[in-house]
């Protein structure tokens, strides 16, 4: 035997006997099995198994399993072409293929009245009730507590859907939950739709399903009954039932047949086939995206309710699936009822809040994503900061505004700005932050949002500074004490240095004449003159008038001597 013939016979070997198709076969009919054989621990590879003691199936199941039995157990080669017979499971696939076919020939060759229609929309409702209100809800997640008039209701509503015993299915789809996209989930939604919906249960399972306990179901008798008496069970609540109902109460009995009961099965089959494909593929993330289940209108629909898949798959013990009035659960409506009539007690909800959190979370990561994906204003930390006289100075070039003490290049906004370009030319060189909230016009979030954009440099001390005004002040009277020193010097020679100091320490006027201006708080009015012509009547790049580069801007000298962070403005 080949090193691949003896790898496929060993997994067969450790197949646990699930069937694919809800329909048990026939291992799966006969009575419940012990805990060891229904315990999809059997066949692990001795150092992957879980052993038991507790008397839960996954009682000593160790932290690693997930990765260690992926790891060291293998999958089944892929099905090809050329293997493929060999690996069909054939009860479901004859049962999936023949029900489709019969009820196409029903739906052409037999009326449909209006008696029969209603009650195979009735006994439509009535086996998927019993998949998601029984099977689902009630077995498989213990969402609520039924009483055992209920609960025998549930199991024969649940037989007549033909898929499989209560046992089996909520076996497999409490693994479904554990291991949701792995490739120890039976149904897993990773593989594909077609998969999901089918695929799984035609094929044979190229892995056995991961470990999932089930010893609270293996001790309810309701359920013990019905795995007992599964097949019976199935060919009167399936077919023999809704075929004798129409024919007794109408005389319909081919009706009753391919409408109730054929018809009616193939799509109740198909509306529960898309809780695993649909709703793992259709609709958005509420509550968390790192998996696949997702909430849809159109899965609800179609689902009998459980359509709201995210939500459930992280809240599964809620006997919710929409939480909202207005959406579509036809199956906590039927719980609820129960409720209200006796029949239920104990049904579990999630919190809100933590339902709320999850919702907001959600939310948050969106905004986060969209966030991302926009360009958003420079870091204070990353602009250089300026000092007022340098801004001043460099305004005399291009159109550089002060608001909120950061310096911004309005260039390229000039002739677009809605309130006029003359707004803004006249403010060149200014802080214009009075103005810009409310002094003159109380901006949008649109315009600060813009306005952030144009950011070019933080202004030293955020404001135009009394200080500004003093190194100013004190600069001028350097400037023609040193003038007057000169001019005293050319006229007395070098032993004039006494005249030269009792100049500096009177000199009055700066060189070019005018007086130096004492020092003034607040903060003095920037003359006109000091915002160059150019800068005002700027246009935008590439049409009458090209801005300096950044390269010839001059350095940013006098914030460098007064040893504050320097830069260039961008
Ligand atoms: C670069 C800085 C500026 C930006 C980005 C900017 C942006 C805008 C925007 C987007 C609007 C449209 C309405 C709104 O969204 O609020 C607007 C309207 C206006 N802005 Fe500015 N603005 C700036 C500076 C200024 C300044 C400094 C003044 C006043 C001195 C001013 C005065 C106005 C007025 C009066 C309007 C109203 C126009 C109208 O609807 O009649 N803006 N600005």
């Amino acid at each position: 035997m080949t090193e691949a013939a003896e790898q496929v016979l060993t997994h067969r070997k450790q197949q646990v006997l699930e069937p694919g198709l809800r329909t048990p076969p026939t291992d799966t009919i006969s009575p419940p099995q012990s805990e060891d054989e229904s315990s999809s621990v059997k066949g692990l590879a001795t150092d992957t198994a879980p052993k038991k003691k507790s008397g839960f199936s996954d009682g000593d199941i160790p932290d690693d399993y997930v990765t260690r039995t992926l790891e060291r157990e293998p999958a089944l080669p892929p099905v090809q072409m050329k293997n493929i017979l060999g690996e069909i499971q054939w009860v479901s696939f004859t049962i999936l293929t023949v029900t489709p076919l019969l009820a196409l020939y029903g739906i052409f060759t037999t009326h449909l009245s209006m008696k029969t229609f209603a009650w195979s929309v009735f006994y439509y409702f009535f086996s998927g009730l019993g998949i998601t209100a029984g099977y689902h809800r009630l077995w498989a997640h213990r969402s609520y507590v039924a009483t055992r008039p209920l609960e025998y209701l549930l199991a024969l509503m649940g037989t007549s859907a033909v898929q499989g015993s209560i046992h089996w299915w909520a076996r497999g789809h409490r693994a479904h939950h554990r291991y949701t996209d792995t490739d120890l989930d039976p149904y897993g939604a990773h593989h594909g739709l077609l998969w999901s919906h089918l695929g799984w249960m035609i094929v044979k399972p190229r892995r056995k399903p991961g470990v999932a306990d089930i010893s609270d179901l293996r001790k309810n008798p309701v359920i013990k009954f019905q795995h007992k008496l599964y097949l019976p069970l199935i060919l009167f609540m399936g077919f023999i039932l809704p075929t004798i109902v129409a024919g007794f109460g109408w005389n319909d009995w081919r009706g009753g047949f391919y409408y109730a009961a054929v018809a009616r099965l193939v799509f109740v089959h198909h509306s529960t086939f898309c809780v695993n494909s649909l709703a793992h593929w259709l609709g958005e993330a509420s509550f968390d995206n790192k998996m696949t289940p997702r909430d849809h209108f159109i899965t609800a629909l179609v689902t009998v309710g459980e359509g709201y898949h995210n939500f459930h798959h992280q809240f599964p013990m809620d006997y919710r699936n929409a939480v909202y009035w207005h959406q579509y659960d036809p199956t906590k409506w039927f719980i609820a009822t129960m409720k209200m009539v006796g029949l239920a007690t104990h049904l579990k909800k999630f919190p809100d809040n933590e339902v709320q959190k999850g919702r907001v979370a959600m939310s948050l990561q969106k905004i986060n994503d969209q966030q991302s994906k926009l360009s958003w204003p420079k870091n204070y930390n990353d602009l250089p900061v300026i000092s007022w006289d340098d801004f001043q100075e460099e305004s005399k070039t291009r159109p550089l505004i002060v608001i909120h003490g950061f310096i911004h290049d309005v260039s390229s906004f000039m002739d677009e700005h809605p309130g006029g370009r003359h707004l803004l030319a006249g403010r060149i060189g200014k802080d214009a932050t009075v103005a810009f909230n409310g002094g003159l016009y109380a901006h949008s979030n649109a315009a600060h949002n813009l306005l952030s954009m144009m950011r070019v440099g933080v202004l030293d001390g955020g404001y135009q500074l009394a200080i500004d005004d003093i190194k100013r002040t004190e600069r001028a009277r350097a400037a023609a004490a040193a003038a007057s020193a000169s001019v005293a010097a050319g006229a007395t020679g070098p032993g004039a240095a006494g005249g030269a100091s009792s100049a500096a320490s009177t000199a009055t006027e700066q060189a070019d004449g005018t007086p130096i201006p004492e020092y003034s708080t607040p903060i003095p009015k920037v003359e006109e003159r000091n915002i160059d012509v150019k800068a005002r009547s700027y246009v935008p790049p590439g049409q009458v008038y090209t801005i300096l580069k950044r390269g010839e801007l001059k350095a940013n000298s006098v914030a460098q001597k007064n040893g504050g962070k320097v830069g260039r403005i961008l």
